[in-house]
């Protein structure tokens, strides 16, 4: 089986394109304005309409306002929500939509208490924690610390490359791998080379 694939932070539809055409299950919309990959409503609908059908559109927040989400989800198609600040357990499943919760990974995270917490999410996407930063931080954290089962499907994020992303799976088998920054040739800009050269690492690795 091959490992899944999220692309995020993407800010423009010819990088979307780009990530659709080499394989990407899934793209990310980034609705955190500090972000240098945030996405105006307008942008983030031309984006979303170029998704085909099995590529799954994801919505990206940081703590937003109940009404900011529901504004983004009547604005466009979005297939999955993902909260990546200290969002509740309620606070994600209120809107009625499939989501993954972000894990800031610690020496002393306990991901199976997260997965028992958050029961009803569709992934917890395990990121590099990094006091003041919500995420995209290019950064990786020590795979030693995921978990070898799970009762909910690991996605693993931080700080992935193409150098990396073979050893990544090859080390902690997750479900999926979501990457930003490491495919990117500036900030909130994707490089078709990079995203290529990732794609590739990934399916060679094919279990
Ligand atoms: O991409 C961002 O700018 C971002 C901002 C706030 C929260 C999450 C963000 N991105 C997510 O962070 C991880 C890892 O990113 P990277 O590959 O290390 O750059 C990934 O899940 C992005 O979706």
């Amino acid at each position: 089986m091959r490992t899944r694939v999220k692309i995020c932070g993407l800010t423009r539809v010819e990088d979307a394109l780009v990530a659709i055409e080499a394989g990407a299950d899934a793209i990310g919309l980034v609705f955190y304005e500090p972000s240098p990959r945030y996405v105006d409503i307008v942008t983030a609908r031309a984006i979303a309409e170029k998704a085909p059908a099995f590529v799954t559109v994801t919505a990206l927040f940081v703590n937003p306002d109940v009404a900011f989400v529901e504004q983004v989800l009547s604005a466009m198609r979005i297939d999955l929500l993902q909260f990546h600040g200290d969002e509740s357990a309620a606070f994600c499943r209120q809107f009625g939509r499939n989501y993954i919760k972000a894990v800031p990974m610690k020496a002393d995270t306990d991901v199976q208490q997260i997965a028992s917490e958050f029961y009803d999410c569709s992934g917890l996407l395990l990121d590099t924690y990094k006091p003041g930063v919500p995420g995209g931080t290019g950064e990786a954290f020590n795979w030693q610390l995921v978990p070898q089962t799970c009762a909910k499907p690991i996605i693993l994020a931080g700080g992935l490359t193409p150098q990396n992303a073979a050893a990544a799976i090859v080390q902690t088998a997750p479900w999926a791998l979501d990457v930003s920054g490491g495919v990117e040739a500036s900030k909130g800009i994707k490089s078709a080379d990079k995203i290529s050269q990732f794609m590739q690492e990934v399916m060679s690795t094919v279990r």
